[in-house]
């Protein structure tokens, strides 16, 4: 099968473990930022995560990097434009791309420049491409919570025109969902839609937490809901989407390998899986890479592919317009 001519969503993609390594080289050189390299190859390799990380905290270590060029009002334009047009060029026809607003203000940029620039850099690809696409708030769990609300407040600029929905990544501790209850509350009194990160490292609880306290819709990862058969049970139950990243999960160890990924065993019996990359750079992959190890290492047919591709579009947060657009290239 060709897997780079088939049309691909990927719903679970972060912006600053995305970013070309040549573009690194070229922001510092501009912003006057000194590199550890600047020797292509020796950043490509500081910027992935190695398949040999003992655990998540290893892998958020590269992020680092990459932020440090996306601190000023050009920088995360070119970059938000960048991740899209990479994503367009392998036929993916509509990506929700995710970032933590509170770690682009390093250098004085206020919040609304930060939302200004994500939107524009996406805006100028929707423009130039064959693609589509939406931007995720992430809460970094471990941040102070106090400027919270007013990410979702000045976000609302661009509420269902370019930002649809809360997120809260990074480290995964158990039982995380209790204090941002009044968080997602807020969000979804404004009319944002929620994901969360759950069940990555931490414990199912998390997940069945994520649903029944904060209104998750979709979880990111949920592959621990295996041990857990009240969390399991929910996700089924409430037809709640699960946006597997398949490298980014060997890579952090939520799963000893590809193999044993519950994807096709929870596709199997019905859970909605989709199929994202979470980390283009930071995972060293593409939504080629991942549909293609998906498919081969489970054996799954052109048929299934496009189920999966249409669980996809059920569980976007894209308008209705978007939805039926996508729906024309399913088989
Ligand atoms: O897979 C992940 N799990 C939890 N947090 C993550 C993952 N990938 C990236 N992040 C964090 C690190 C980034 O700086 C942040 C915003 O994109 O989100
Ligand atoms: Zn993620």
């Amino acid at each position: 099968m060709n897997y780079f001519d088939l049309p691909k969503i990927d719903l679970h993609c972060h912006l600053d473990g995305s970013v070309r390594p040549e573009t690194i080289i070229a922001l510092a050189a501009e912003q006057n930022i000194t590199l550890p390299s600047n020797d292509i190859e020796a950043i490509r390799t500081l910027m992935i995560a190695p398949e040999t990380c003992t655990d998540l905290g290893e892998y958020l270590q590269r992020f680092d990097l990459p932020l440090s060029v996306m601190q000023t009002a050009a920088g995360i334009e070119r970059i938000s434009f960048e991740v899209f047009e990479d994503a367009a060029k392998e036929n993916v026809k509509y990506l929700e791309v995710r970032f933590g607003p509170m770690l682009h203000l390093e250098q004085g940029l206020t919040l609304e420049q930060v939302f200004d620039s994500v939107v524009a850099g996406m805006k100028r690809a929707e423009a130039m491409y064959d693609i589509k696409g939406n931007y995720i708030l992430s809460i970094l769990r471990h941040m102070p919570k106090d400027r919270i609300k007013e990410v979702l407040d000045t976000a609302a600029k661009y509420l269902n025109d370019g930002i649809v929905a809360f997120d809260l990544a990074g480290g995964e501790a158990p039982g995380f969902c209790a204090e941002f209850v009044p968080y997602a509350q807020y969000a979804i009194e404004k009319g944002y839609r929620v994901t969360i990160h759950a069940g990555e490292q931490g414990v199912g609880q998390n997940v069945f937490d994520a649903i029944s306290l904060l209104g998750a819709e979709r979880i990111g990862h949920g592959i621990h809901i295996t041990g857990h058969e009240a969390a399991y049970n929910l996700v089924k139950t409430q037809n709640i989407a699960l946006e597997t990243c398949p490298s980014s999960n060997v890579q952090t160890k939520a799963v000893e390998n590809l193999a044993s990924h519950p994807v096709k065993a929870f596709y199997q019996d019905g859970i909605q899986i989709t199929i994202n990359t979470d980390n283009r750079t930071v995972s060293n992959t593409t939504m080629t890479d991942e549909v293609r190890k998906v498919m081969e290492e489970f054996n799954l047919s052109r048929e299934d592919y496009f189920n999966i591709y249409k669980i996809s579009i059920e569980h976007a947060f894209a308008s209705d317009a978007v939805k039926q657009y996508l729906s024309t290239f399913a088989e």
